[in-house]
């Protein structure tokens, strides 16, 4: 097949892990006899330097006009004094709505191979397998009136029945096709936008009677997910808790730069690592590509319907995972190999895989 992808690189580690994803996608192209055009286009403070803007209009239409979007990460820390609506992260915020993108899924997937990897206990870890269903285009991050004075900061929390139906509605049709258990998670017992979120996720829940629906204040659900991770099958939530959760789901998995997200729901798919730009790292060749290379596994399986591929792709992270290699964040006596290095291991699997060779 013929596709166009769009590639933004953006900032710090950004870069590193978005050009070994794409060499991913180049390999499986070349080895499936796909015809992959890249469109590379800036963003976040790579943007604002080379623009003026931290989403310059050339980039959101190229992504418009595009099958796909992969995006590395956005933030600077020289960007950090800019006034929030002109930071890098701006930009991001920007073009998830641009391209309408509502449904963030972010999968936690505990490798089995990286069981001693978290610093939670093996016996608690393992067997973790759970997708976060954030909702992307609403909430704290785009609610209006916002403002910043010298004495007040003000955001807004809102979300409408049409926001809160349209996000239950992708949780449960995931949760059909995997365990069948949905855990919406909110603050009602303070929030009236938690009130109203939980409402309209039971009034979806009843045309999903195959589906166990459970309701968790996001705090106690903080907790729950360290102490007990495989009872979580998919969760659903709001745009800040869905971020924040995320996150710390991570932790289940051995590391940040382990996790995947398709973003969803637009006319185009965006697909970028969880992880942010992590300055503390940067250049250094020590940045995981997993979670960016599991991220285009995800553009090839949502956006251009590639399954075989995108499972072959993901069975090539497993069998580089099962073999002893890791970046150095990944912390059980792996063999410890670079950005590079642990991408081309991940290719000459993926390799192996489409040409039928064996292990
Ligand atoms: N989607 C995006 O583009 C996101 C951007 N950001 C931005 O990134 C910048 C840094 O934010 P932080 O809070 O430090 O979060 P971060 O996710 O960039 O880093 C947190 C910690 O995880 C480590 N880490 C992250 N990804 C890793 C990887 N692939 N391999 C190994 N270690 C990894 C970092 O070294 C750091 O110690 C900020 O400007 C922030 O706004 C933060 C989150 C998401
Ligand atoms: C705009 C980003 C900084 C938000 C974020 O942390 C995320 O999407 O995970
Ligand atoms: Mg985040």
């Amino acid at each position: 097949m013929r596709a166009r992808i769009a590639v933004l690189p953006g900032d710090g580690i950004g870069p590193e892990v978005a050009r070994e994803a794409r060499a991913c996608l180049e390999q499986v192209a070349s080895l499936a006899g796909h015809a992959f055009q890249f469109l590379e286009l800036p963003i976040g403070s790579a943007a604002i330097d080379a623009c003026g803007t931290p989403l310059p209009d050339a980039t959101l239409e190229g992504c418009l006009a595009s099958d796909a979007v992969f995006l590395g990460a956005v933030g600077d820390p020289k960007h950090d004094a800019l006034p929030a609506h002109q930071k890098p992260e701006k930009g991001l915020l920007a073009l998830r709505k641009g391209l309408g993108a509502f449904a963030n899924i972010r999968p936690a997937f505990l490798h089995p191979a990286l069981v001693n990897a978290s610093p939670l206990r093996p016996e608690v870890v393992r067997g973790t397998d759970l997708v976060i269903v954030r909702e992307l285009a609403g909430g704290l991050y785009f609610g209006e009136p916002r403002s910043l004075t010298e004495d007040t900061g003000t955001n807004t929390l809102a979300y409408s029945r049409f926001e809160v139906e349209r996000i239950a509605r992708v949780a449960f049709e995931l949760a059909m096709g995997r365990r069948r258990k949905v855990t919406s998670v909110d603050k009602a017992n303070v929030l009236e936008s938690s009130l109203l979120w939980r409402s309209v996720v039971k009034e979806v829940a009843q045309g999903y009677p195959e589906v166990a629906l459970e309701h968790q204040y996001v705090d106690s659900c903080a907790m729950a997910i360290v102490t007990r991770p495989t009872s979580f099958d998919v969760v659903v939530t709001d745009n800040l808790f869905g971020d924040i959760l995320s996150d710390e789901a991570s932790v289940l998995t051995g590391s940040l730069g382990m996790l995947p997200s398709a973003s969803l729901g637009g006319k185009v798919g965006l697909y970028e690592p969880v992880h942010g730009s992590a300055p503390d790292i940067k250049g250094r060749g020590v940045a995981n590509p997993l979670g960016a290379i599991l991220s285009a596994a995800m553009l090839l399986r949502h956006s251009l319907g590639l399954e075989a591929e995108a499972a072959a792709l993901e069975a090539a992270v497993g069998r580089t995972l099962d073999a002893g290699y890791g970046t150095p964040d990944l912390k059980c006596g792996r063999n410890h190999v670079s950005t590079r290095g642990l991408a081309d291991l991940v290719r000459v699997n993926v390799g192996n895989l489409l040409l039928g060779t064996p292990a």
